[in-house]
């Protein structure tokens, strides 16, 4: 069923429409739509359990939403229907890639084999899936050395060369994040799915993921969408944000539109709908003294 013909205007990577997904009685998401742009950062905010990795839980396949359309638009111009596709098909032809909430590394290979083994696919398949190729008789010797050399592109991008030979597990937890993002870009996403990234990091190790990230959006042009709880990432970084509260959006639009929104203030306060005007009341009143 995909790809399928385009119907997307090109600079849309990512639409989502009327995406559903109900656990038993719980409606996680529901009719949630957004688009994100080909080339931004788009971040995905929202309270505890507003439902932002579900969100991202059906983008990548690992859940079959209840209902909803999930269209990328690859730079080819192919369409693809994430939802309609199992989620090794979404990493592999739909170019999606992601990181996860806990760290995934092989923590016992070195950072510079965590960066081949990202590669296998390719590999595998210069090898022609037979032993001479693999023994480096035919283009496997020539993708295997263009192989090392995009993992140290990225080692270097990622500020992880010196420490290439070292065992994944022995690096700090702000290196061990932007080793995973390095992992990440080493297969060529059309999309990177960051699921907060900036997880447990120090300002300084924030700030090393926030160049990556920029370098990333300004080197390659891949769009990347994540969902991030701390606020600075999130304003420094992103072209656009996305507000969900239980399930819902409440607020689509640039870091500052966001910043302002009411709604959004009201639901990271977490106050009744009724209190809305009284939290813009005293926002307002709030800027008006410190102008
Ligand atoms: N597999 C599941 N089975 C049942 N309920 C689930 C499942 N996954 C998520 N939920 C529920 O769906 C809701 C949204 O959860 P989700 O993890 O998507 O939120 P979140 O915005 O990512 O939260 P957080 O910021 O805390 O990570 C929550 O009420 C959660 O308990």
């Amino acid at each position: 069923m995909s790809p399928v013909t385009n119907t997307m205007s090109s600079d849309t990577l990512l639409r989502v429409e009327h995406l559903s997904m109900k656990f038993g009685g719980l409606m996680a998401i529901n009719d949630f739509s957004f688009e994100a742009k080909r080339g931004d950062i788009t971040a995905l905010i929202g309270p505890n359990g507003a439902g932002k990795t579900t969100v991202f839980n059906c983008i990548t396949g690992f859940y079959k939403p209840t209902m909803g359309m999930i269209t990328l638009n690859q730079r080819s111009g192919k369409q693809y229907l994430l939802e309609r596709l199992p989620d090794f098909r979404i990493t592999k032809e739909a170019k999606v890639a992601r990181t996860f909430q806990n760290i995934r590394l092989f923590s016992g290979l070195t950072v510079l084999e965590n960066l081949l083994v990202a590669q296998h696919n390719k590999l595998m398949q210069a090898s022609g899936y037979t032993i001479l190729g693999l023994i480096g008789i035919g283009p496997y010797r020539r993708e295997a050395a263009a192989a090392v050399e995009l993992a140290r592109h990225w080692l270097e991008k990622a500020d992880l060369i010196e420490r290439a030979d070292d065992p994944a597990g022995d690096l700090p937890y702000g290196a061990q994040r932007r080793l995973e993002i390095a992992r990440a870009m080493c297969t060529g996403p059309e999309l990177l799915c960051l699921d907060e990234p900036a997880a447990g990091l120090n300002p300084r190790e924030s700030a090393k993921l926030n160049e990556l990230l920029q370098g990333i959006r300004a080197d390659t042009g891949t769009s990347i969408l994540l969902i991030e709880h701390d606020m600075s990432v999130v304003m420094e970084i992103s072209d656009h944000v996305v507000v969900l509260e239980y399930g819902q959006k409440i607020s689509d639009g640039t870091p500052d539109h966001v910043k302002h929104d009411p709604k959004v203030i009201a639901a990271y306060l977490g106050v009744e709908d009724e209190e809305v005007e009284e939290v813009i009341a005293t926002v307002e009143q709030l800027e008006g003294g410190a102008n």
